[in-house]
């Protein structure tokens, strides 16, 4: 049976970067209202006010971690649909991202026009969250829906815990443990604060007590961002041998004037240095992919304020990216998605 794609989505990345690109690609990310979830007035508001002045500050910063071939997060996805390609035997092997090129809509178009008929949908986000997952899964229901596409999609969930992924974080990252170093952070990407309370089916759970994310399960644990970030990086903790006072987790990238969710990174980053960490490891397990949020803000500006403030040298851990124990690992998640046959 050969009608039964693949089909793998990322976030994107603006075309180039210029300036009017990385506003374009700001402005429909921005806009989204799974991301910036006011209503459209407010919305339409607070993102004209971001896009003032933040366009050149990305462009700068895309600008210095851009390959020749192309933003590191797209280049680096299609390197993961290459790799995935033979190993997939149940039909095509599409990639597609939310926003930007390649997009969902085209990803689907084609699979239609080839004559598949199922898709398994395969977020490339490890860990859930509505600003990431269910937008692109609405995208995806919307085009099938509005081009009368003859798709069954199937949908990877979280694998945020899966041991297949955590082994092979473990696995990918072994090199760097093999060298001396004193602490490992794991910087996830942050969300704001309103965003689990609005996603918490209990509606009393959420960032109520300290431990609530260490203590969430079944419904709750299924839609908090922050509780499975936290579950793998104890999962990744307990799978490398880590002791706890060797690791600590962080969230990273926060944007405007709300409160995200804690602790944030680059508190963190000064914390480590004050206690004395010299060689730091910092990895990005929220990503699969390397892109400016782990290659600039922490390769770059992470890595200068953690050496300004102390610290000997911060080291960047890889994203997963198209390791061969990654490509296995997502290989095997996806063939457990029930099929039609
Ligand atoms: C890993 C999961 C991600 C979540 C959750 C997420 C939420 C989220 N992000 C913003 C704002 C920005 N994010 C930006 C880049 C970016 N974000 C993710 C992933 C998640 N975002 C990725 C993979 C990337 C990298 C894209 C690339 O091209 O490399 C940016 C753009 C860069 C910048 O200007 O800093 C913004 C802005 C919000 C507001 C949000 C949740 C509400
Ligand atoms: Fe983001
Ligand atoms: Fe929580």
């Amino acid at each position: 049976m050969t009608d039964h794609a693949l089909l793998l989505v990322n976030l994107g990345s603006p075309a180039s970067t210029s300036v009017p690109d990385v506003r374009r690609y700001l402005n429909q990310f921005l806009m989204d209202p799974y991301v910036i979830d006011l209503p459209w007035p407010m919305r339409r508001l607070l993102v004209s006010l971001i896009l003032a002045k933040r366009p050149a500050a990305s462009a700068h910063a895309y600008s210095s971690i851009w390959w020749e071939e192309g933003s590191p997060l797209v280049v680096l996805s299609r390197r993961l649909q290459e790799a995935m390609r033979p190993k997939w035997d149940h039909g095509p092997v599409e990639l597609a991202m939310r926003y930007g090129e390649p997009s969902i809509e085209s990803a689907l178009v084609k699979l239609a026009k080839q004559g598949v008929t199922q898709v398994t949908f395969v977020p490339l986000y490890p860990q859930f969250a509505d600003s990431t997952v269910t937008t692109a899964l609405e995208m995806a229901r919307k085009v099938i829906l509005e081009q009368q596409l003859k798709l069954k999609m199937h949908v990877l969930p979280p694998f945020y815990d899966q041991p297949e992924y955590l082994e092979a974080l473990v696995e990918s990252t072994k090199s760097y443990f093999q060298q001396p170093f004193d602490h490992v952070l794991m910087s996830f990407h942050g969300l704001p604060e309103r965003h689990l309370h609005k996603s918490d089916p209990s509606g009393t759970h959420c960032l109520k007590g300290a431990d609530c994310c260490q203590n969430a399960k079944g419904a709750v644990l299924e839609s908090c961002y922050r509780a499975q970030c936290i579950r793998t990086a104890e999962g990744f903790a307990r799978e490398a041998g880590l002791k706890p006072d060797q690791w600590s987790f962080s969230f990273q990238s926060r944007l405007g004037r709300a409160k995200w969710i804690e602790p944030y990174t680059e508190v963190r980053l000064d914390e480590l240095a004050a206690k004395g960490v010299k060689r730091l490891l910092v990895m990005c397990p929220a990503f699969v992919a390397d892109c400016i949020e782990t290659l600039e803000e922490i390769g770059m500006r992470g890595k200068e304020q953690f050496e300004e403030a102390g610290g000997q040298e911060l080291v960047l851990v890889p994203c997963l990216n198209d390791h061969p124990a990654w490509v296995d690992a997502l290989t095997t998640l996806c063939e457990r998605v029930p099929r039609a046959v």
